[in-house]
């Protein structure tokens, strides 16, 4: 039996059951009710946690849609925090994809018109020369360890949702909780709301964000900047994790901040992490060697250039070949298709430079190798071993495509990455049925099991960062890191990647099921915190022996605690 831990606590009555992270709604004891003033506030009735939870269950079950299951777990986390972790923790599998990807997005998408009750903290852009006060207005009481902060403008693949990208730091904290094991109350979720492009929300007088442009260049790097120097300045040991920045922003922010706080790029980092995990495991059902392959990646922004940095990294310490030699493994197409030379410096990104293509190697597919080259060309020419899709281009990956791809090589690894559901690059069914049952498949969002020829289910892994940024971070946050560094990123991707199914059963999923995320992030964490203590990068007295012990005793577990009035000392 989970031993209950004792709080003290200095608010009575209504305070107290308005608030969500001390409230017990009916598990109130009889001692307690008469201690904090709560007696003729709750019906006679003592419920335990098991009873409450198939009750909120029940209840959960009478809404029909994604998107209504989605609002009553929002208004119960509004409620109580414990009963609405320990109802996920119950229900993993089922649970995720409501309050994450894919529904989340259609929470975020109309947030102005779902909206109920606030939460988080909103640093709005007209607001900035209260934003240190606000700041602390909102984190009173409280040590943080972690803050999620988005600004918004490149949430999942629907774009730019102002002020409801605080859904997606949200739901990025909550799964550091379910998943992690942070303890919630010291987590903070915070939109930068410095405007927005959406055409749609900028004309829609229900939107409750700022009803602006967003604001560029350097009132934006100001503002952002003074955000960061706060959380510096009275979180100096948290990790602040970056989601959903457009891709300049994100690049260019991470790298400023990099060596001087603990920050995190889910989009960049997380995805180039849990990525390679898959890929590892792939390869280990090819029988090939990292270096072996040839990649092309669709889409380069933020999770492209990632993938492709974190897969090249891996390549030249792994396999012991040059930057250049694994550059030379890559081809990435955008917008206007490979990205290569003749697309001219200006039209290229900065941090992409080092992957651009000679014309001259299209010069037998179109004349001087100038003009356009599209996905179908690249694929018959390179003959790739490996596709990823991050293009928030839904379908691009055809029948025509993937059957090309096919010819080219036994065993194609296709992971289609795109978020949410509806914009994946190609149904994994369709993947598996266009290639009579030989790729090996990943994709961003959750999907059923895909029917092999012989009539077994192929459990089609979920390629998402959820399933390692809980434990590197929280690897991280519990080695007191000012760093988060590559060698700790790639120390909990290689722990992932031994966790694969198909290790054990190359006809079995890529990665783990996220029903075992909690144990899963449980090891990557012990990994990256190992290797923080062994590199330096860690700010504790413990040994890498330690790691694991500590790990586990710094679990959150949505329990109750006991509670005794303590009006002078007692938390509020
Ligand atoms: N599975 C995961 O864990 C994971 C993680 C991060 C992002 N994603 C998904 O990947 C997608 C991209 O996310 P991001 O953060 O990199 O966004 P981003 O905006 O930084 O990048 C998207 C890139 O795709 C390009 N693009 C758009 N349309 C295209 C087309 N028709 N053909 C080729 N390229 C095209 C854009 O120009 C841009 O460079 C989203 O759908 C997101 O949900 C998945
Ligand atoms: O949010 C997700 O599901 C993964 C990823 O960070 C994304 O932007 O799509
Ligand atoms: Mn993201």
């Amino acid at each position: 039996m989970t031993h209950q831990p004792v709080f003290r606590v200095a608010l009575r009555g209504d305070e107290l059951l308005n608030n969500p992270r001390f409230n017990k709604g009916t598990a109130f004891t009889v001692t307690e009710r008469k201690a904090f003033g709560l007696t003729g506030r709750l019906p006679y009735k003592v419920n335990t946690l098991d009873e409450q939870c198939e009750r909120a269950y029940t209840q959960l079950q009478g809404r029909d849609s994604p998107i209504a299951k989605n609002s009553f777990l929002q208004s119960l986390k509004s409620q109580n925090l414990v009963l609405y972790y320990n109802l996920l923790t119950r229900h993993l599998r089922e649970l995720i994809p409501i309050i994450y990807t894919p529904t989340e997005a259609e929470a975020i998408s109309n947030y102005s018109h779902l909206f109920r009750r606030s939460e988080g903290l909103y640093l709005t852009f007209p607001n900035e020369d209260s934003m240190e006060e606000d700041f602390l207005e909102q984190t009173k009481g409280r040590n943080i360890d972690l803050i999620v902060c988005s600004d918004s403008e490149a949430i999942l693949g629907i774009g730019d949702q102002g002020v409801g990208g605080i859904g997606i730091s949200s739901a990025k904290s909550v799964i550091y909780s379910l998943i992690g094991g942070i303890d919630p109350s010291q987590t903070l979720s915070v939109v930068l709301d410095v405007g927005t492009d959406n055409k749609d929300l900028l004309d829609d007088d229900l939107y409750v964000g700022w009803r602006q442009e967003r604001v560029r260049g350097e009132e934006y790097d100001r503002f952002v900047d003074k955000f960061v120097q706060l959380v510096r300045k009275h979180f100096p040991h948290s990790l602040l994790h970056f989601e959903d920045f457009g891709v300049s922003n994100a690049q260019r922010i991470l790298k400023r901040y990099r060596d001087s706080h603990a920050v995190f790029n889910d989009d960049i980092q997380g995805t180039g992490a849990v990525t390679l995990s898959c890929l590892m495991a792939a390869i280990g059902v090819t029988k090939t060697k990292l270096s072996e392959q040839r990649f092309i990646v669709y889409g380069a922004g933020s999770a492209g250039l990632g993938i492709t940095r974190q897969l090249r990294d891996a390549i030249v310490t792994m396999d012991s070949i040059s930057v250049d030699e694994a550059n030379s493994l890559f081809y990435l197409i955008d917008k206007h298709g490979l990205i290569k030379q003749s697309l001219g410096q200006a039209n290229i990104r900065d941090d992409l430079q080092e992957f651009v293509r000679s014309d001259d190697e299209w010069a037998e597919v179109k004349e001087n190798g100038a003009g356009e080259i599209g996905l179908l060309e690249t694929v018959k020419k390179v003959k790739p071993t490996v596709l990823i899709g991050c293009s928030t281009h839904g379908g691009a990956f055809t029948e025509e495509v993937v059957k090309a791809m096919a010819e080219g090589c036994d065993r194609p690894i296709i992971f289609p990455l795109s978020n949410p559901s509806k914009l994946v690059e190609v149904d994994p069914k369709d993947a598996n049925d266009w290639t009579h049952g030989k790729a090996l498949l990943a994709t961003g969002s959750p999907f059923p099991p895909a029917k092999m020829p012989n009539g077994k289910d192929y459990v089609i892994a979920e390629c998402n960062n959820a399933l390692i940024y809980p434990g590197l971070g929280f690897g991280a946050i519990i080695t007191r890191s000012r760093r988060m560094t590559d060698t700790m990123i790639i120390a909990g991707a290689r722990r992932l990647a031994s966790l694969s199914p198909a290790l054990k059963d190359p006809d079995d999923a890529l990665l783990p099921d996220f029903a075992d995320a909690p144990d899963v992030n449980f090891e990557v964490a012990v990994a990256v915190a190992e290797q923080a203590v062994e590199e330096g990068s860690a700010d504790v007295h413990w040994k890498k022996e330690e790691a694991r012990e500590k790990v586990r005793q710094h679990l959150w577990r949505p329990i109750y605690g006991e509670y005794v009035f303590d009006e002078e000392h007692g938390m509020a």
